[in-house]
């Protein structure tokens, strides 16, 4: 290794910010930079980075732009070194699309800092469409059950693509573009996700998908490794354009590292940038969250960013309509398996924000009292259960809906619905632990069991149904370590219920710094720099493996065997509960 002074960048375009991080050559954060897309660019009047209508919930694209001009003055002002950096990577918020014109190469191709800043250059000329779809997007019912009648039902979608198909990934999403925005469509030169967007702007000019993202489409072929054609030819019909020519032919292979590029001469002159500073593609967020840990067999990542997001590595490709399985980025012959939630950080928010109104505490974002009420042990809830879902929900896939109950202890049967509990207190302890339940429950089927499982056991597992499960059920399969990332995890009392609930064998960590996507991106520059300028020849993990620094995360605890039994009822209930949502 080269011990010249070199730094590595991580991007994270994420639903809330664009976040940037610095690293060494020996894996040290050196520093970081961050653009909050609500508070520093006003002038796009987002909320929590969206605009929500009903149920389409999407991103404008410029004000992404904006921020990456942002986001690299922030260092150039900070006096970071950016002619030292050797090369970029990182990830972005999945499945979101954007619509680039026929001049958008050209645009990418001759940007200059003498003709404006990035957001003059390339909006709107650059775009067929000003917002990108967002991940929170509830609208494409219609989409994802033609495309799923079209592979003969969601077991084959996700046997084909990794998951049945989802509201929000990109192939129901360009279809339903196609099918009612046809002149845009069909002026559409190409399509990228979030992640090759970034990763063109970068290189300035564009460049295909990262394959790992593109399992977030409903539209590749996961064994095969090629778009589906059935799916392509289905999205096709719609219009009188080639789906696979806008999204520029196959994705970019994860089985070894791939340069893509050099920095755009806008950066070089703007900010400095050196110009041989190496592009790699940039992936989706959870996958680069991934690559922030060396993560054994069994341990599971638990990701607090805007959506919450279970994570685990397996070399096993056993797809299922309950979870998602992607390529993984970094990783030749190995997936992610993840669980996905939508109602994460802002639903329990929002709980926070009730607290502080009635206690008349000002800063709404202060978790003091809701964090004191998750371990109040005056606050009794161990009949109630609570489902707190502000926007429609993934899993289980249903519409925005709060739920309050009663059950009985012993056997988790529903006996009283409620308006409210005793207290919005009781809510905080209820929405955490709801939440926790759920993933511990999840995440199961994607676990390697310490014992034999019955083929009943397994299936019901799958299918959420616990009630009259046996205990051995859910106490087979667990997690071995967790690990909380993300913005929450930063919260003490959050984190803890979450690992007491989870019920991890071998203890509870967190990444000191909540920036996991960006870290991994981070990673995945250096690495892949190492491997194509062939100063190292060794696969991801063992890279990683051997440089990383374990004093960057941070034991939180071990697990209460007697916490952990003691929640079993309480995933009954939940079971039962979901059972009679819409
Ligand atoms: N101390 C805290 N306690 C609970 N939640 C927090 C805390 N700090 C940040 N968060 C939550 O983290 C979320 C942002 O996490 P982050 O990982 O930055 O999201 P994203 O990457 O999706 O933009 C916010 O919505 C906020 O509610
Ligand atoms: O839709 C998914 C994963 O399938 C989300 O996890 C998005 O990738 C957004 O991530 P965050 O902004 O919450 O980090």
């Amino acid at each position: 290794m080269t011990k010249e002074e070199s730094y590595f960048l991580g991007f994270d375009l994420s639903t809330q910010q664009l976040k940037c991080l610095a690293i060494d050559q020996d894996l040290k954060i050196v520093t970081s930079q961050n653009v909050d897309f609500d508070t520093e660019l006003p002038q796009y009047n987002t909320n929590n980075g969206v605009y929500i209508h009903a149920d389409v919930v999407e991103c404008p694209v410029a004000m992404w732009i904006e921020a990456v001009d942002l986001v690299f003055k922030k260092f150039a002002s900070a006096a970071f070194p950016l002619n030292k950096v050797s090369a970029i990577s990182g990830s972005c918020q999945q499945h979101g699309s954007v619509y680039w014109s026929k001049e958008a190469n050209a645009l990418l191709n001759s940007l200059h800092p003498n003709k404006g800043m990035l957001v003059e250059q390339l909006c709107p000329h650059a775009f067929t469409r000003a917002n990108a779809p967002n991940w929170q997007d509830h609208s494409t019912a219609k989409q994802c059950e033609e495309m799923e009648n079209k592979v003969c039902g969601s077991q084959e979608m996700a046997r084909i693509s990794g998951s049945r198909a989802h509201f929000r990934f990109t192939g129901p999403q360009i279809l339903k573009i196609a099918e009612q925005e046809k002149e845009l469509y069909e002026s559409t030169e190409h399509i990228t996700l979030v992640s090759n967007f970034l990763t063109s702007l970068l290189c300035g000019k564009l460049v295909s998908l990262d394959e790992a993202d593109a399992c977030g489409m409903n539209l590749y072929d996961i064994n095969e490794k090629k778009y589906c054609q059935p799916l392509v030819d289905f999205i096709n019909e719609k219009s009188n354009s080639s789906l696979l020519d806008k999204l520029k032919g196959a994705p970019i292979s994860c089985q070894t590292p791939q340069h893509v590029g050099e920095i755009s001469s806008y950066f070089v002159q703007k900010f400095d940038l050196d110009s041989k500073c190496a592009i790699f593609p940039l992936t989706g967020d959870n996958l680069a969250t991934i690559c922030s840990l060396p993560l054994q067999k069994n341990d599971v990542l638990i990701s607090m960013g805007t959506s919450t997001t279970v994570l685990v590595t397996t070399d096993q490709y056993h797809p299922s309509p309950n979870y998602h399985l992607f390529i993984h980025p970094t990783l030749a012959n190995h997936y992610m398996g993840m669980i996905c939630y939508c109602n994460g950080a802002l639903a329990r928010s929002e709980v926070c924000h009730q607290i502080n109104v009635l206690n008349n505490v000002e800063t709404k974002d202060d978790w003091t009292l809701f964090d004191k009420a998750l371990f109040d042990d005056s606050i009794k809830n161990d009949d109630e259960l609570g489902i707190y879902f502000p926007l429609g929900e993934i899993v289980p896939s249903v519409k925005p809906t709060y739920k309050r109950v009663k059950f009985d202890r012993e056997t988790g049967e529903l006996k009283q619905n409620l308006d409210s509990f005793r207290s919005v207190l009781h809510d905080a302890k209820n929405i955490i632990e709801s939440q926790a339940l759920s993933c511990r429950a999840r995440i199961t089927p994607l676990l390697n069991s310490s014992g034999k499982i019955d083929q009943e056991v397994s299936e019901r597992q799958l299918k959420f149904d616990y009630d009259q499960l046996p205990l051995s059920a859910y106490l087979n399969n667990r997690p071995k370590r967790a690990f909380f990332v993300g913005g929450a995890s930063k919260n003490d009392a959050i984190v803890k219920k979450f690992a007491q609930i989870i019920g991890a064998t071998d203890g509870n960590y967190r990444l000191k710094t909540s920036n996991s996507c960006a870290l991994g991106g981070c990673y995945k520059a250096l690495w892949s720099f190492m491997y194509t300028t062939k100063q190292t020849a060794l696969p991801f993990d063992e890279f990683l493996s051997k440089n990383f620094h374990w004093e960057d995360v941070e034991y939180i605890c071990d697990s209460n065997e007697e916490c952990y039994k003691a929640y079993s009822s309480k995933l009954i209930a939940l079971s039962n509960i979901e059972a009679i949502l819409d």
